[in-house]
């Protein structure tokens, strides 16, 4: 880690009127403030279009946190003093003079040294344009730091993510980008490295020699909602696997870094993925299998399939589920096939990995007429929150026979009150100066050219038989074939008892 003293800044939101801002980034300042966590010397100047007030500002901030369901304690009025609007055209460079008088005022009043960090929440088109007016503009202050949080999409492939970066770079230093992937603010995603590194029974097994295969699953029980629009020109894959699922893979398949920097384990997760076995894009088909949603039924209630929602055509082709089978090309994982999947409208919102181990050569346990239990090392990602471990034990009363047996530990049971959500643990990194769980860019490179060549193939392969899995299952049934060809199947994601086979 990489941690500045000098963490008194301004926060610049762009797109302060949005459902981003409202929903993540308000609750997460406050929560900071609240911990102590944030100097108390901070300022915030929301920006957007529309022409709200200071007042209409703050009034919106602290409906936020009301909507958030926050302990708002007595300190709101204080808090909210901290924040200014300043309605803005993004394109005008009378906006960013405006800007910067305000901020300059705003540092006077805080005692602030200058540092500025600046939050792009609003449409990705916008992030290369106003990089730019802030360096040309002089609102990127030689004073202080100055940060630039970008939110996703980073581009829609490699060609758009690189014309977008060599902007971004025109006016900031790669060190001063902070690429969001908030899967890299969750507590559990934080863990995995922990959970390898420091501990001598996993990291000695961490290998083909020990482990099968691994599963990431991030199945979502919501449909597109309100984003049809967004998501139509998205799909799955950019979505949700060229950034969340490729991050979590990178952490279970790098390298230990030689100390825990942001360079560092940068450079192992890039490894890791530049590691990657390419495919051409007539291999996709092997290696990966798209779904859309039909019709079905969430618990009660009967829901529509994906081309009834708003903003989507009636004939898209786009899916809203990807499955795939991985393959690392290096000593340590050669022949260890990773699976991933993640879909909209799945049974559950669950996020689960699964490291399932090589079965004993020789087991005295087996019987001929039981099925094997492998171990299994399970990490809960989200809702629930922790780590399982699924043995084997002598089976109570009998003699020479094993069972599954299941040692949990449940990490939110614990402490879920302090568990501090995904934005705030990231604000609060950035604040520090600390980019360990922020994206370089030649992580952002290399997923997009892994995933460049499967949306490639899926463009020019127009014979897809979609709807083809309904609401409320686990998903088509290619999925499950995928596995089932190398002797494997999904483990369940819902009910942790049923982890036997
Ligand atoms: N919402 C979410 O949960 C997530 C969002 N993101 C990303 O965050 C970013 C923002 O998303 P979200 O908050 O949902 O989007 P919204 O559409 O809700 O908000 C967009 C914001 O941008 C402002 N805006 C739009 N055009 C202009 C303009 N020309 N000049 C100035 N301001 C403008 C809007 O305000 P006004 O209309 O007043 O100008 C509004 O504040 C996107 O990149 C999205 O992909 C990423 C992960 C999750
Ligand atoms: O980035 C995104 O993530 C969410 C899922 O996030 P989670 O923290 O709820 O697992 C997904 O719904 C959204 O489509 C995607 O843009």
């Amino acid at each position: 880690m990489n941690i500045e003293a000098n963490t008194n800044c301004s926060i610049v939101i762009f797109g302060a009127t949005g459902d981003l801002a409202k929903r993540k980034l308000f609750p997460s300042i406050y929560n900071l403030y609240r911990k102590g966590q944030l100097d108390s010397r901070f300022a915030v100047v929301g920006v957007a279009r529309r022409g709200w007030t200071d007042e209409s500002f703050r009034e919106n901030v602290a409906a936020s946190l009301r909507d958030s369901k926050m302990q708002v304690e007595g300190d709101l009025e204080d808090f909210l003093s901290h924040f200014r609007y300043l309605a803005f055209d993004v394109t005008n460079t009378a906006s960013y003079q405006d800007l910067n008088t305000l901020l300059g005022e705003m540092e006077q009043q805080f005692d602030i040294p200058g540092n500025r960090m600046f939050y792009m929440a609003m449409a990705p088109e916008f992030f290369g344009t106003i990089a730019s007016y802030l360096k040309s503009e002089g609102v990127k202050n030689e004073k202080g730091w100055n940060r630039l949080i970008i939110e996703k999409p980073f581009g829609r492939d490699l060609p758009s993510a690189q014309k977008l970066n060599e902007e971004l770079r025109q006016a900031f230093a790669e060190d001063e980008i902070y690429r969001i992937d908030h899967y890299l603010g969750k507590e559990m995603v934080q863990n995995i490295e922990v959970i390898r590194f420091g501990n001598a029974i996993f990291e000695s097994l961490w290998s083909n020699r020990y482990i099968s295969n691994i599963q990431v699953t991030s199945s979502e029980s919501l449909g597109v909602e309100d984003r049809g629009g967004y998501y139509d020109k998205s799909g799955a894959l950019r979505d949700m696997l060229q950034n969340h699922m490729l991050q979590m893979v990178a952490l279970l398949a790098m390298e230990p870094p030689i100390r825990l920097s942001t360079d560092e384990v940068r450079s192992e997760k890039i490894k890791a993925l530049r590691s990657l076995r390419p495919m051409t894009e007539e291999e996709v088909a092997k290696y990966f299998v798209r779904g859309q949603y039909g019709p079905g039924t969430m618990g009660e209630k009967e829901v529509p399939g994906y081309r009834s929602e708003g903003n989507v055509p009636e004939d898209s082709r786009t899916e809203t589920y990807v499955a795939g089978k991985l393959m690392i090309d290096n000593f340590r994982w050669a022949g260890v096939p990773f699976y991933v999947r993640t879909g909209k409208r799945m049974a559950e919102k669950s996020t689960k990995i699964v490291i399932q181990f090589k079965d004993l050569p020789m087991n005295l346990y087996d019987k001929a007429d039981e099925k094997k239990q492998p171990n299994l090392l399970i990490i809960h990602i989200q809702p629930d929150e922790g780590i399982s471990l699924v043995l084997n034990g002598k089976k109570m009363g009998t003699s020479g026979t094993a069972t599954p047996v299941k040692l949990d530990y449940c990490n939110n049971c614990v402490d879920s009150l302090n568990t501090p959500e995904a934005y705030e643990k990231l604000l609060y990194d950035a604040i520090q100066g600390d980019g360990t769980n922020f994206t370089h860019w030649d992580e952002v490179a290399l997923s997009w050219q892994f995933v460049d060549v499967i949306s490639k193939a899926w463009t020019n392969n127009t014979n897809v038989d979609f709807p083809n899995y309904a609401a409320g299952s686990m998903g088509p049934q290619a999925a499950d074939d995928l596995l089932a060809e190398d002797g494997f199947h999904w483990w369940p994601i819902a009910d942790d008892s049923e982890f036997s086979i």
